[in-house]
């Protein structure tokens, strides 16, 4: 049994094969592709890979990007079946207005983290932050329950963003500083504190709400650049999403037949 996990961002495509379709299973190979090169898998990456027999995916990149993994994907016989958010799954129960409209990845994350949690010690409320092309921060109960969350730019759209709205921010990558005194710098920090300081907030209001502070994971492609800017200790996870599709395939894939 192989189990294959496939996450479809914004920017990359990013996908692991695994042993098993449960948590804990052992990574056989893995990679990521920006979406331009998704063309290129059934002949490059995927081409000598054992055949999966579970493919289980989240991807927030639209039909036509869709269409075009799912064609690479005919180099096997695995269906590809895609999480869609849901009032409930796994244990997380969906506080968003319409439940269907929260963002796959977004919802896979959480239940990644929210089983590390446990898996690591009592039941606590959690911060959940994910820097890829948009950045998201949510929050969800001791209970489990999402509460809700935030969405912001990424570095490279705030950067995009300044470029195309003023004429005199076209300047090479620049460094966080504490006092910025140059015009890259200031543009590097002004990114990074803007999502480090709303990931403070949401930790102040879930203190608020909740009466004790939260856990708080990181993970997305960009997770690394924010973690030494954080204003608390944030737990920096390679991939949340691949831990969720885990917990969500053990479940639905637990009682079929290959
Ligand atoms: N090797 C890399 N090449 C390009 N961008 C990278 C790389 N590693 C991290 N990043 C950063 O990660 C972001 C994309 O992260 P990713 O998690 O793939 O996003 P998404 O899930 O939205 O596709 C980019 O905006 C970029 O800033
Ligand atoms: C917020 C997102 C754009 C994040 O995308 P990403 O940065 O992972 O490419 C995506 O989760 C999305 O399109 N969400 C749907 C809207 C929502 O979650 O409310
Ligand atoms: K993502």
């Amino acid at each position: 049994m192989t189990f294959l996990a496939i996450d479809v961002g914004n920017t990359r495509l990013k996908w692991a094969l695994f042993d098993a379709p449960h948590p804990g299973a052992s990574v056989r190979a893995h990679g990521a592709e920006f979406l331009d090169n998704i063309e290129r898998l059934a002949e490059g990456a995927w081409a000598g890979l054992p055949a999966p027999t579970h493919m289980l995916g989240c991807i927030v990149a639209g039909d036509a990007v869709k269409r075009r993994v799912v064609e690479q994907m005919e180099l096997w016989d695995v269906p590809a079946r895609w999480v869609v958010s849901s009032a409930q799954e796994a244990g997380l129960v969906n506080g968003y207005d319409h439940p269907s409209r929260l963002g796959s990845d977004r919802w896979v994350a959480m239940i990644g983290a929210r089983h590390r949690m446990l898996a690591q010690g009592p039941a606590r409320p959690l911060i959940v932050v994910m820097v890829g092309t948009a950045v998201t921060v949510e929050a969800i109960d001791a209970e489990g329950r999402f509460l809700g969350g935030l969405i912001l730019p990424g570095h490279g759209i705030m950067l995009r963003a300044l470029e195309t709205g003023t004429a005199g921010l076209h300047v090479p990558t620049g460094e966080v500083r504490l006092f910025p005194t140059n015009t890259s710098d200031a543009l590097t920090s002004g990114g990074t504190y803007a999502i480090a300081g709303a990931v403070e907030r949401m930790v102040q209001h879930v203190i608020q709400h909740c009466g004790e502070p939260p856990a708080c994971m990181m993970t997305g492609g960009a997770g690394w650049k924010m973690a030494p800017s954080m204003t608390r200790p944030f737990e920096l996870i390679e991939n949340l999403i691949f831990d969720g599709l885990l917990e969500i395939a053990s479940r639905r894939f637990a009682a079929q037949p290959v």
